[in-house]
């Protein structure tokens, strides 16, 4: 037994070191609760233990046969699932050491003077996932070295033994290892025929080595096909095809991407539909051409998100769990490589195929909104492409900056909504409330010259608005007034402007903070007691604090003098019909700013409809 290295003064010099004891159990809770996301990845292993074990064999003898793989599912009237694979195998000695202690593993040992790369296997682990599925795990072997066959059985209890079989027994064995499992069962389906083929599909589709799986009637299918994703000859209908499959609908394009590095490759499949917002990425990935995982979310830049990969790998490090990869600069090298190469091909796009880059603009805009944020090569090209809303309607970057050189943006849709209506036609304003607009506007402004950024207040733009002529002053004050007690329960006051369009009586505007205000008041009428308390602190310390006009703040109901119906207004002397009236222009213009009603103005709304039927049809007795 190893002893301390003696260290004068050290108290422990004589104490003998002594090796951690594992508790088995305790491992294979760990491995499928917290390693392994669920008892299936047993295949998984099996299937790269079988590949490492063939290609192993192949660099002892390059003349060996060629690898293959065969699965019996458990079935009725054979309740074993067996895994044989006809590569290296093991002679007595290397199973007693790497099969009867957790975190060896032949596949790392330089003395064995394997090249990493070419094998899956390295943390010593993977057999054990077995347990997560079986209680007793057989393994049956027969080096190509030469030696004796050996039957080693491990139970989940944490023993093992092993033995060497004879050598008429040996002799009938074919060179390999097979490894069987006797279904627990509560994981019994897990053995299944069924779910076995899927599993080996899922996993083991594109080995470079045949996986067979018997059928219930003796018969054999082989469930590997070629990678046409790593086929640099492969016809272009086929690639497309596995990217429906993938993909979940036939993609817009798909085109090759590499990073030598790091042995990468595939294909990236541009998604014919946008992903929904804030949503991963979910990239496939192969490891040696067996799969890690359908979900791999950092192998391209944050922006990728217009392309689903399937990619292949042989030099990045896989995760314990087999999952995902080390971070790490091998990672972060794969990504920039990969992020140029979706760059290229979107400039390279734009300049062949106008019309299929066209189409990805449109399933993309707001990721593509989001690239040009911090691409400014990329931004030159897409400006022509990537829209935004502004007060005279939907328009192109590129057109909007050759209208003004003012680029004049509300910050939120809000205020966007509350003065588009009065903005003149040659010199709208930009509605930059949704992602990423504004830091695209601040983008375009950055890269033309001449090009001047302005942020656009609501409160700064009535100001703007003409008063109307001082000749009418008189009944415009009146008006204010009136229309102003009126509104008074609803938070606004009335103000008499000059604002094209003709056609339009009123705008209900609010800064945002009045706004904010407003809508805070409407939350304490629908919740009193628990809102009303937090609400008012809210506005003490706003008004305390920002400044804000706290709790008189009031919205306006910008009345415009140029319109016909709010001239007659004024003349209007029937205060029944006066204070109808302009509630009903009041909730019309919180309509046409995309304003929620409140209970309150619900109400009013259908008081004031019927009062105005009434009146206009002479029945008024009741109404003040
Ligand atoms: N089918 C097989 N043929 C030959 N040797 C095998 C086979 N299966 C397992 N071994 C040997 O047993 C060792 C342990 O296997 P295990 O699956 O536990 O770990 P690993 O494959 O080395 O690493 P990982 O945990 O990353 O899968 C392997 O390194 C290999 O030497």
């Amino acid at each position: 037994m190893p002893t301390t290295a003696p260290e004068p003064g050290n108290p422990a010099e004589q104490v003998p070191a002594r090796p951690f004891q594992v508790d088995l159990r305790g491992v294979v809770d760990l491995l499928s609760r917290h390693i392994y996301s669920s008892p299936q990845v047993f295949l998984r292993e099996l299937l790269q233990n079988g590949r490492d074990a063939i290609e192993a064999r192949r660099r002892l003898d390059p003349a060996a046969p060629e690898g293959r793989m065969r699965i019996t599912p458990a079935a009725a009237g054979r309740p074993d699932f067996t895994f044989t694979d006809n590569g290296i195998g093991l002679t007595p000695a290397e199973a007693t050491d790497l099969l009867a202690t957790v975190g060896r593993s032949s596949k790392r040992d330089e003395v064995l003077n394997l090249r990493r790369e070419d094998y899956l296997g390295q943390f010593g682990i993977g057999l054990l996932s077995c347990f997560m599925v079986s209680d007793h795990i057989t393994v049956l072997s027969r080096s190509a070295r030469g030696g004796r066959a050996i039957e080693w059985v491990g139970r989940a209890e944490g023993t093992f033994h092993i033995r060497e079989l004879p050598e008429d027994q040996t002799d009938a064995l074919p060179i390999g290892t097979t490894v069987r499992l006797t279904p627990r069962p509560d994981e019994a389906e897990m053995l299944s025929a069924a779910r076995v083929r899927a599993l080996a599909a899922r996993f083991g589709q594109y080995l470079p080595h045949p996986v067979e799986v018997a059928a219930p009637d003796g018969t054999r299918d082989t469930l590997t096909r070629a990678p046409v994703f790593l086929d640099p000859h492969a016809h272009p209908e086929q690639v497309l095809e596995l990217g429906t499959e993938i993909v979940g609908a036939k993609p817009l394009a798909a085109f090759p991407v590499e990073a030598p590095g790091t042995g990468t490759r595939g294909v990236a499949f541009v998604l014919p539909y946008a992903p929904p917002p804030g949503g991963n990425q979910a990239n496939r990935v192969y490891l040696g051409r067996m799969l890690l995982s359908e979900r791999v979310d950092d192998l391209l830049p944050d922006w990728g998100f217009f392309v689903r990969c399937v990619l292949d790998t042989t030099d990045l490090k896989p995760t314990a769990s087999r999952e995902s990869f080390v971070g790490g600069d091998d990672l972060e090298h794969t990504r920039t490589e990969l992020g140029a190469q979706l760059r290229r091909w979107l400039l390279g796009t734009a300049r062949t195929d106008p019309h299929l880059f066209g189409q990805v603009m449109g399933v993309h805009q707001q990721g593509m909104k989001a690239l040009a944020v911090h691409d400014a090569d990329l931004a030159r090209i897409l400006f022509s492409w990537l829209t935004v809303e502004t007060s005279a309607g939907t328009m192109k970057v590129t057109d909007y900056a050759a209208l003004t050189p003012r680029v004049r943006y509300t910050e939120t849709v809000d205020e966007f909504r509350q003065i588009a209506a009065v903005i003149p036609a040659d010199a709208p304003i930009v509605n930059a409330g949704y992602a990423f607009d504004a830091d695209l506007l601040r983008q375009l402004v950055e890269l033309t010259p001449g090009l001047a950024l302005e942020r656009v207040s609501v409160t700064a733009e009535l100001d703007n608005l003409n008063p109307p002529p001082l000749a009418d002053r008189e009944s415009v004050v009146a008006l204010e007034d009136r229309a102003t007690a009126v509104l008074a329960d609803s938070g606004a006051e009335a103000a008499v402007r000059m604002f094209a369009p003709v056609d339009l009586p009123a705008l209900y505007v609010a800064d945002p903070e009045v706004l904010r205000h407003i809508e805070r008041s409407k939350a304490t009428d629908v919740a009193p007691t628990l809102w009303a308390g937090l609400v008012s602190d809210a506005d003490a310390f706003m008004a305390k604090h920002a400044a804000v006009r706290g709790a008189d703040a009031t919205a306006r109901l910008c009345l415009n003098w140029s319109n016909p119906l709010v001239r007659q207004l004024a003349d209007v002397r029937d205060e029944a019909v006066f204070s109808r009236s302009v509630q009903l222009v009041y909730l019309q213009a919180m309509l046409a700013g995309h304003r929620p009603l409140s209970a309150r103005d619900r109400r009013l709304l259908t008081t004031t409809m019927t009062d105005l039927v009434h009146l206009s049809i002479g029945f008024e007795s009741d109404l003040a």
